[in-house]
């Protein structure tokens, strides 16, 4: 098997559907779904969109090869020969429509939206949402750790911890979005030009007679990056010291230690003692960093006891998300084909955050022209002009829907891009470097409040009018209907 056909990474069900489509000759119609999530993730006031890139490539590779053909076949002897021939001939035809990587998101807005046959939208579904839930998880989480610490190293430490290798290469990407500054995994750094680092384990100190032989012999090795793992057995009375001691022998030969890693006990008294002794002993320049299930908390609160500390190493509390390890991203059909035309759909529930929210949308970002900050996120039909051409627009809370005010002087920012249509690929997949950028600027269009990482503000994500009525008129409809039963 191919690991790299991604065609069977779905769901058996969207096969069935697929299947009755074809069966009952419907499977050419047309459908709109959008991909969204309704709550974020760890409590944060925004969530880090990722995963775009991964969309891409998978989309453009989708097909059927004759081994998945051949087992799809003997799974369900239902599937007639010639629904299998559909599979030979599949590509993906559609349009996707896409926020960019990096920005910043809210919930319930559309973040994708396919427009395809119901044959290839229902398809992608699982691999999409697969693909947007975990990237975009691990960005918000990496983004909480640099909002805590924005001016310190970020190094990503994750991989021995996370789910497989899929999870360590992509969070370690997402993490390097979000502002990270390098990765442990090698293989990441390769495959994605991230900035790659490492230190050494305690095995290096353990497979020697002595510390301070170890961290001779590691330092002559590699006198240009050298970072010794100072707590094998005694930070302060033995791990410290000898790290001087070789950094002045170090000096003698012209170089320069980098760092000091710490990766036990209390890391604010450590770091505190272990610098005065750095400085003491001349050696400033030498940086401190710190490791051991590390996350946005333990950081915090260590910043607030004053630790010295200039580098923090994360990994497991990252790459598994391990507060909240996943994000419940939904993909949801909100039209479909009708008499050559599109209906809006609607899928009702008890409970009223599950209502989606029907029509052929987009949304659009409502920045203040006098502040060049942002409003809101305004959710419309396509076809509604108003916004696009900056006319006055009304802002209202969808629950409450009595707060509201008309906003004037502002730059409609549409988030969702143009990424396929008609199944080219029509959108140039940014730099790495540049996606980083993006997020960087993403975060000077919003207000502080917003982006704190403890009880933040809410954000407003709003619906036109238009698809505000549209929403109840369907409500309504679905209501009617059971009122007659
Ligand atoms: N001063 C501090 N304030 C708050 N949290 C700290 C402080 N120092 C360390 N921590 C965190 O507390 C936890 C300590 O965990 P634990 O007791 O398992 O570590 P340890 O015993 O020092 O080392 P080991 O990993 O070898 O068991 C870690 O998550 C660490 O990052
Ligand atoms: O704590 P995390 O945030 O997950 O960061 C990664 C951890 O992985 C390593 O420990 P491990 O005990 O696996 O190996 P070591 O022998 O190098 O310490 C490292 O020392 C960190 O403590
Ligand atoms: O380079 C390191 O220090 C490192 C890498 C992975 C996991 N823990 C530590």
């Amino acid at each position: 098997m191919n690991v790299h056909d991604l065609a069977l990474h779905t769901d058996k069900y969207q096969i069935n559907m697929m299947y009755a489509h074809w069966f009952h000759g419907t499977e050419n119609q047309k459908s709109i779904f959008e991909a969204f999530f309704r709550k974020l993730p760890f409590k944060n006031g925004y969530a880090v969109f990722a995963g775009l890139e991964r969309i891409v490539e998978y989309l453009k590779h989708l097909h059927f090869s004759e081994e998945s053909i051949a087992y799809l076949a003997e799974q369900e002897e239902n599937y007639d020969p010639k629904f299998l021939d559909a599979l030979r001939n599949f590509r993906f035809t559609g349009d996707l429509y896409s926020v960019e990587e990096g920005t910043i998101v809210f919930p319930n807005e559309p973040l994708v939206r396919v427009e395809a046959r119901i044959f290839e939208a229902q398809l992608i579904e699982t691999a999409l949402l697969n693909f947007m839930n975990y990237q975009t998880l691990i960005a918000t989480k990496a983004a909480r750790i640099k909002q805590v610490a924005p001016n310190d190293g970020l190094l990503e430490f994750g991989t021995r911890r996370a789910q497989e290798a899929d999870a360590a290469v992509w969070g370690a990407r997402a993490s390097y979005v979000a502002g990270f500054h390098a990765t442990s995994n090698v293989r990441a750094g390769m495959l994605f030009g991230i900035p790659t680092k490492g230190t050494h384990a305690h095995a290096w100190v353990q497979d020697h007679d002595t510390e301070e032989e170890a961290f001779e012999k590691f330092a002559e090795a590699l006198p240009d990056t050298v970072t010794l793992l100072v707590d094998t057995y005694d930070t302060l009375k033995s791990g410290v010291p000898h790290a001087i001691k070789v950094a002045k022998h170090m000096e003698q030969r012209g170089k320069r230690m980098g760092s000091i890693r710490l990766d036990s006990g209390d890391l604010a008294y450590l770091s505190k003692q272990a610098r005065q002794m750095l400085d003491d002993a001349g050696l400033n320049y030498v940086g401190i960093v710190a490791s051991n299930d590390l996350d946005e908390h333990t950081i915090l609160h260590l910043k607030s006891e004053g630790a010295k500390i200039n580098t923090w190493g994360v990994g497991t509390q990252l790459i598994t998300a391990a507060d909240q390890p996943s994000l419940g991203g939904v993909y949801k059909l909100v039209a479909r084909e009708k008499d050559g035309g599109y209906v809006p759909t609607i899928k009702i529930s008890g409970n009223p955050e599950k209502i989606t929210t029907p029509g052929f949308k987009t949304v659009y970002r409502i920045v203040n022209k006098q502040t060049g900050k942002a409003e809101a996120d305004y959710i419309a039909l396509v076809s509604e002009t108003d916004v696009r051409e900056g006319g006055r627009i009304k802002l209202f809370d969808p629950v409450h829907t009595y707060i509201h005010k008309f906003v004037t002087e502002y730059e409609a920012q549409e988030l969702l891009k143009p990424i396929f249509v008609a199944g080219e690929q029509v959108y140039e997949l940014p730099s790495l470097q540049e996606i980083r950028k993006h997020h960087e600027e993403q975060k000077n269009l919003f207000w502080p409040e917003y982006l704190r990482v403890l009880n933040p503000e809410i954000y407003p994500v709003d619906l036109s009018q238009k698809v505000w009525d549209m929403k109840m008129r369907l409500i309504h409809e679905h209501h009617g209907a059971d009122d007659k039963k």
